[in-house]
């Protein structure tokens, strides 16, 4: 069964889209060139702004970051998840925008939008702040996965990590690799990134690429420590601090054996729960 290379491009960005797609372009270009055949991208990597929905664009717009992401995965023959930027979308609220994954294909095409559903609005006295509901509109449905060369790709983003049902639902849309692009925060990135996304993976034996942002931008820092872990919770690469590529083999004959071993879908006792719909929603 297939065997493929994967790479994660840790970024530090500003709020300057061209000089941050430089980056990304040379990261996508380091991917290629260490034989991955696709290439992940964090959260915001088009631009961390104080106040982003100003720079968001329409997807569609020859201008918009995603269109030089889609000449560059034509040029390079690359699949890439653009693992969240921030876009404006017809009947928004238009000072506000969304936060989207968007997977394109080898030769330049867009294949799949995510709009980021859970958003990050937490009070954390003495520790964090943030309110992405003033600037950002959520999404509303989960997006089927994704049919690639590395197999059926899962898109979450950053935050939906702490949610267990999403990944679950995906799983059972026939997810293989999980993935959760994150612009996290340093201190809930030190108390809980690593377990959060080996959680993920082992729960779903599923491969779980998160691609992260680091550095600083004005008060804000970014966690870092882009992850790739397998179905069993290994962590097969981890980038630290650092901007630049790290790689890792997907190997979907491993996963096979993983949940064939240990067959936790065929154990699950459906009828413990109740119907999801009729569960309370804030
Ligand atoms: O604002 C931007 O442009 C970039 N986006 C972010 O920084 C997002 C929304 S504020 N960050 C998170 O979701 C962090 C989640 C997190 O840190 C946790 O779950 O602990």
């Amino acid at each position: 069964m297939a065997k493929s290379i994967v790479a994660v491009c840790q970024m530090a960005v500003s709020d300057d889209k061209l000089e941050n797609f430089k980056q990304g372009k040379l990261l996508v270009c380091e991917s290629k060139r260490r034989g991955a055949v696709m290439t992940f991208l964090p959260e915001a990597c088009d631009f961390v702004a104080s106040n982003s929905p100003e720079l968001a664009e329409f997807i569609s717009s020859d201008t918009s970051v995603s269109s030089w992401y889609c000449e560059l995965a034509r040029s390079e023959k690359i699949w890439i998840s653009l693992g969240g930027i921030h876009r404006k979308c017809a009947g928004d609220d238009q000072s506000k925008c969304r936060v989207s994954h968007v997977i394109i294909n080898d030769v330049g095409e867009i294949t799949s939008v995510y709009d980021k559903c859970h958003l990050f609005s937490v009070d954390i006295p003495g520790k964090i702040t943030l309110k992405e509901t003033d600037r950002c509109v959520p999404g509303s449905a989960i997006t089927d996965v994704t049919e690639t060369p590395i197999g059926r790709v899962a898109s979450l983003i950053c935050y939906d990590v702490r949610f267990p049902q999403m990944s679950c639902e995906l799983r059972r849309r026939g997810a293989e690799i999980l993935t959760y692009p994150s612009a996290f925060t340093v201190p809930t990135g030190h108390a809980h990134w690593h377990a959060l996304l080996r959680s993920r993976a082992i729960e779903t034996q599923c491969y779980v690429v998160a691609a992260a942002l680091t550095g600083k931008h004005g008060t804000r820092s970014f966690y870092g420590h882009s992850l790739v872990v397998d179905p069993w919770g290994t962590v097969l690469a981890d980038a630290g601090d650092e901007v630049g590529v790290s790689t890792a083999s997907v190997d979907l004959g491993y996963m096979q054996t993983i949940r064939e071993n240990m067959p936790i879908d065929l154990h699950t006792r459906w009828s413990l729960y109740s119907d999801s719909k009729t569960r309370n929603e804030k």
